[in-house]
């Protein structure tokens, strides 16, 4: 195997129920370092299950969960997001009234040293912490195109610029896997391709991305592999080139005429 191709996230044998509904059954895929992986399927699929499973916010029947070459069991989101994956919600949860600087700093902090005591007594040190915490961010903001806007509370910043700050938030964290959930939802057709341009970015600078969307032309054009889900369970997995032709996609949901 060559280098580029090292497993980033592994993940097998999902299965997740909601009382009698199968959400997720015996789901799994493999993602690669440096790559962007696409999931994608009709709505109730399970694709925001699935990313909630391997984000500690729900607790899977079954499933195996490896990192980066080691095991971790998703039953906390901060200790998730302390094995390496950050993630963005499809419905944008940033903090509104603080500014754009502030929601990156916020992100950043899962990875700081200080503590609580250091905080109220503002020592020296953590005077310092703050001061590279602030640059980090600034050059975050920076790295995804907003950095002008950097003292707007997030609120008041257009739509396509609150997911971008929302991504920006997520690299503080330094994770190995960047989860993305619709990121390009509402966004017209020159956002969406600033967004795929950013998206390539970020994976080739060694962030890999795992990404949810309905848009499947973006995610044909965008991803390296990817996997179509249905009724919970996997359709088709592979390249786009070989999804794209797979006559179960096409009839249950690309429809026939695609
Ligand atoms: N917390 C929950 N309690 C009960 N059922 C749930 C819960 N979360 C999801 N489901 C159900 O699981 C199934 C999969 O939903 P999910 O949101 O994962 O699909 P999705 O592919 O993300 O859909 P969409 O594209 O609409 O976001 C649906 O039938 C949904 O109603």
């Amino acid at each position: 195997m060559k280098a580029n191709e090292h497993i980033v996230l592994s993940v097998k044998g999902v299965n997740k129920s909601f009382g009698g509904l199968k959400a997720l059954s015996e789901v799994g895929l493999e993602v690669k370092k440096n790559t962007v992986y696409g999931l994608i399927g009709p709505n109730g699929a399970g694709k925001t299950t699935f990313f909630n499973v391997i984000t500690g916010l729900y607790e899977p029947d079954s499933g195996e969960f490896i990192l980066n070459g080691v095991h971790y069991q998703p039953t906390a989101v901060h200790e998730v997001a302390k094995a390496g994956i950050a993630r963005t919600f499809q419905n944008i949860r940033l903090f509104g009234h603080m500014t754009a600087l502030e929601n990156v700093m916020v992100g950043r902090h899962v990875r700081t040293k200080g503590g609580v005591l250091g905080s109220i007594f503002g020592t020296k040190a953590v005077r310092e912490e703050e001061k590279q915490i602030r640059e980090r961010a600034q050059a975050l903001l920076d790295y995804v195109g907003i950095g002008e806007y950097h003292d707007y509370a997030a609120r008041n910043l257009a739509y396509g610029l609150q997911r971008r700050l929302e991504i920006a938030r997520a690299l503080a964290t330094d994770p190995k896997l960047l989860a993305l959930d619709e990121p390009a939802a509402g966004m017209n057709s020159t956002e969406k391709l600033d967004l795929t341009k950013l998206l390539r970015k970020i994976s080739a600078d060694g962030v890999t991305i795992l990404i949810i969307e309905h848009d499947v032309k973006l995610i044909m054009e965008l991803c390296d592999e990817m996997t179509v889900l249905d009724h919970g369970e996997i359709l088709a997995q592979g390249k786009p080139e070989d999804v794209r032709k797979n006559k179960d996609v096409i009839e249950a949901y690309l429809g026939g005429g695609h």
